[in-house]
């Protein structure tokens, strides 16, 4: 017998790629189990089903940056704050952390396929009773306009989103004087796209950018000391903390300020919330 559950939960987790560098991804979760069936009919109690994946993700990869370490150029060593990761292509990024920011997969590259199986095989370790196989899916939420994808962290978040480099992909509407408007949302997902959001209260001097053409981000959380370089043009700096309220905020700012035009953005943070703000120029 199979048991299946469709987006069970979400991942929110930002990525190195090596074509690509720093993205942030969202993904639903589908999982199907195979088992036998008890004497109350069931293989596994729905109630029961979801908390479990739900929590083993949440304690696991959710909000981590996943470092595919054998990937051209990457490298990995302890530090003061925990780890530190350094990546040369297709451009150079430090980051580092307390160890639970990461997820480190002994791959090339990450896909959603490898992702799956790992995740399964982490939960088959320990299987409830009765299950004999365990079989999540990672899948894209379907967005039929454009989407956005930022990586950020929260220095004064209490849980997971303080972690400085975990991301999301998310829609973007636009309206230009109560209008939706699709040549924004695509122009603004363009420019966003795999961009790392920061307060610029957390930018700090560092002699290497002046030299590199980098910027570097500092904080202290509740989880530890966290430090991320990037190049220059990898940032968008944001007056604030990179919240989904400030984020659409900001670009109802920008976009009104730019084109004169009274703007309504709601910007999603990941699948299914975020936040709406209105600017006029
Ligand atoms: N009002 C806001 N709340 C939160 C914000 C925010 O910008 N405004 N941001 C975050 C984090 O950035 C986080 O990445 C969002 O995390 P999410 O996975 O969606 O939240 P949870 O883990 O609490 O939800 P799940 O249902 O467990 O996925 C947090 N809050």
């Amino acid at each position: 017998m199979t048991l299946f559950v469709n987006a069970l939960t979400q991942l929110d987790v930002s990525l190195w790629c090596p074509k690509r560098g720093l993205i942030g991804a969202s993904w639903h979760i589908d999982a199907e189990l195979d088992g036998e069936l008890g004497e109350d009919g069931m293989l596994f109690d729905f109630g029961e089903v979801k908390p479990w994946i739900k929590s083993r993700l949440d304690a696991g990869a959710d909000h981590t940056l996943l470092i595919p370490t054998r990937a051209p150029g990457i490298t990995v060593h302890e530090c003061n704050e925990g780890l530190c990761i350094r990546a040369q292509s297709p451009y150079p990024m430090e980051v580092r952390g307390p160890r639970q920011a990461f997820t480190l997969l002994p791959w090339s590259e990450i896909t959603t396929e490898r992702l799956g199986t790992h995740f399964s095989h982490e939960l088959m370790r320990r299987p409830p009773a009765r299950v004999s196989d365990i079989r999540l899916t990672l899948r894209e939420e379907n967005i039929d306009g454009e989407a956005y994808s930022y990586s950020h962290g929260l220095k004064r978040h209490t849980g997971n989103c303080q972690r400085i480099a975990h991301g999301h992909r998310s829609r973007l509407h636009i309206w230009k004087n109560g209008q939706r408007d699709a040549q924004l949302e695509a122009q603004w997902a363009k420019w966003l796209a795999d961009r790392y959001l920061v307060d610029e209260e957390d930018l700090v001097a560092d002699a290497n950018d002046e030299v590199y053409g980098s910027l570097t981000t500092r904080y202290q959380a509740p989880q530890g000391r966290f430090f991320l370089r990037l190049p220059s043009e990898r940032f968008a700096v944001l007056p604030s903390p990179t919240t989904i309220e400030h984020i659409a905020t900001w670009l109802a700012a920008k976009i009104a300020h730019d084109i004169g035009h009274r703007i309504r953005v709601q910007a999603f943070e990941g699948i299914n919330k975020g936040a709406i703000a209105e600017a006029r120029p």
